[in-house]
């Protein structure tokens, strides 16, 4: 299953309930919201009332990456304000296991994300819990930053460590710095949920959609 992944963090907020509505117009069936406290991040983005506000009218699937340290404070409150996904990071987790397996009790998928210098070995003993990795492909916290070269053998080697551990069907999510250039380069070592800020919102969306829905066409 390939999706694009739009990063509402690139939207007009000032016209942010038009473009999502947009994005449904096109075909889109996800939407990632990073979600920043300016302590794991530098930066400071939205947290729950602006989900639950934007949950009343949208559709799509809430792919919710928590850019937080400590982020199993805050699981409840985000199946409450609508989240259909919580990506915690390996980094901002004391107690990853437990954490996922809140995320799961609290009736949601679970995904751990990692930074660029983050080895995959983290990953070992918790992909019985892990429905999604992510894969920062920039370093965390700004949109509109260059993919990073070095993450194309990382997901590579994440796509093999998966089926050699029986993971088939775990997906892989890239962000940061994916457009339609990039785009290529990440499915073709394995990346299958593509997360997109100033390649959906920058320019034409319609068209922008369109151009991501092609490679994953191309690959069918
Ligand atoms: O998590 C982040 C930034 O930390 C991303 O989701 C960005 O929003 C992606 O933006 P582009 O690199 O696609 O412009």
């Amino acid at each position: 299953m390939y999706q694009l992944a739009p990063s509402m963090l690139s939207a007009d907020f000032n016209r942010l309930g038009e473009q999502l509505a947009l994005l449904e117009q096109c075909g889109c069936q996800w939407l990632h919201i990073d979600v920043m406290d300016g302590m794991f991040v530098p930066s400071i983005s939205f947290g729950m009332p602006v989900i639950s506000s934007i949950r009343k009218e949208s559709g799509l699937f809430f792919d919710v990456h928590m850019m937080v340290e400590d982020p199993g404070r805050y699981v409840e409150e985000m199946k409450k304000s609508g989240a259909d996904m919580l990506t915690v990071h390996a980094e901002a987790c004391r107690h990853l296991d437990r954490t996922l397996q809140t995320i799961h009790e609290c009736g949601m998928q679970a995904a751990v994300a990692l930074n660029p210098a983050t080895p995959l070995n983290v990953l070992d003993y918790v992909l019985d819990k892990t429905d999604m990795v992510l894969l920062m492909t920039v370093n965390p916290g700004f949109g509109g930053q260059s993919y990073l070269s070095a993450m194309t053998d990382k997901i590579r080697s994440l796509r093999k460590k998966l089926d050699e551990a029986g993971y088939r069907e775990t997906s892989i999510e890239v962000d940061g710095g994916i457009n339609s250039e990039t785009a290529g380069l990440v499915l073709e070592a394995g990346a299958n949920i593509l997360v997109a800020g100033s390649g959906v919102f920058k320019g034409d969306i319609p068209s922008n959609v369109a151009q991501f829905q092609e490679k994953f066409n191309q690959r069918k």
